[in-house]
């Protein structure tokens, strides 16, 4: 891969701090084996949003596939499908939602809010009309973070030849993506209105955003910092999870990304009540290894690594764990 787009996929915000921090954020937790709990038949299964899953461990929406191997999103959709999980298709997507969608497996979109509200509607009209299950609203994003990798190499744009293609507007031309600092919770609201589409907030760190996430009726809060890409400094989502939790009181699913790396960093989360987990650069990094074949060798060694781990910790299927199964150190 070209060193600079390489930068882009593994890079963050700032310091890299909050990147980070992580994936320690999981070195400093430590699992609590049950015994004797007949963990024979397992079952990875879970359902989110409505959407049924084969593991809890779904595609996090990464921008610009087609600068990791030429086939871009849709090779990314068919590792995914061939796994039975889903992928959340970024609107900063270098594919028509249209074309990944013909890999077959379920799709959610994911979204920045635009400023231009009929735009907006557009383009989730078009995810809808493409397949796909649910909107996962991003809500970390008022502004662009501060990637320096990307600054210093100048890396600005996608190269010519490639295009953000669901941002095109009704005429075929191409919108750049915006980062909306307006858009407050009546934006939630508003969305609500345009599509029957379960929502979901991805972004979400404080258990009052969590509190309020749940008031206006989305149907899923994924604790996200974006892989420590916008506010370097933001809390480690592991050490976010618990009081989102708590919050939420078992209203809505809790998800998070961040650092998940393999089978028992999924098994801690779960642990610590999160109903699934979204993997972003393990994904980009099977994809530029090997295409659709390297997005499924990725997803597969995690469910694997989760099958095994639920074994060994003493739980048939994800909803056995329990909190007291995991300790900090
Ligand atoms: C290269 C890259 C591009 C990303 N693009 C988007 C995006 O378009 N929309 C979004 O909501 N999040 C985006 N994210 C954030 C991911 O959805 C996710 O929160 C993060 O990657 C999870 O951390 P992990 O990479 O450690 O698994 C991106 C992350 C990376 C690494
Ligand atoms: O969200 C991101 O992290 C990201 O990298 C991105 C890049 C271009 C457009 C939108 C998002």
């Amino acid at each position: 891969m070209d060193p600079v787009h390489q930068d882009f996929f593994e890079g963050g915000a700032g310091r890299e701090r909050t990147v980070a921090a992580n994936e320690r954020a999981f070195q400093r937790r430590w699992i609590v084996p049950r015994v004797l709990r007949a963990t024979g038949d397992r079952d990875l299964r879970t359902t989110v949003a409505g959407t049924p899953l084969a593991a809890p461990v779904l595609v996090a929406p990464t921008a610009f596939h087609r600068l990791a191997h030429p086939d871009g999103e849709t090779a990314t959709a068919r590792g995914a499908a061939a796994v039975g999980t889903a992928m959340v298709v970024s609107m900063a997507a270098t594919q028509p939602v249209e074309e990944i969608a013909s890999a077959g497996g379920p799709l959610w979109f994911q979204l920045y809010p635009q400023p231009d509200l009929d735009f907006t509607e557009y383009v989730v009209k078009r995810a809808e009309s493409a397949g796909c299950r649910a909107l996962v609203v991003t809500v970390d994003s008022p502004v662009f973070g501060r990637r320096e990798r990307d600054l210093r190499n100048g890396f600005t744009d996608l190269p010519s030849g490639y295009a953000c293609e669901n941002m095109r507007d009704a005429a075929g031309r191409v919108r750049s993506i915006a980062m909306d600092a307006t858009a407050g919770w009546d934006r939630i609201a508003w969305l609500r209105g345009v599509t029957g589409l379960p929502i979901l907030l991805k972004g979400i760190l404080h258990p009052a955003d969590a509190r309020l996430a749940v008031e206006h009726g989305v149907a899923g809060v994924i604790v996200s910092n974006h892989g420590g890409r916008q506010l370097d400094g933001a809390i480690p989502t592991l050490d976010a999870l618990p009081a989102v939790v708590a919050a939420v009181d078992g209203q809505i699913p809790v998800l998070l990304d961040g650092g998940v790396r393999c089978g028992t960093d999924v098994v801690v989360a779960l642990a610590l009540g999160a109903r699934a987990v979204l993997v972003g650069r393990p994904v980009v990094r099977g994809l530029a290894a090997g295409g659709a074949v390297g997005v499924r060798e990725a997803l597969e060694r995690l469910a694997t690594e989760l099958d095994l781990a639920l074994a060994l910790a003493g739980a048939r299927r994800p909803v056995d764990l329990t909190p007291d199964q995991v300790v900090t150190r």
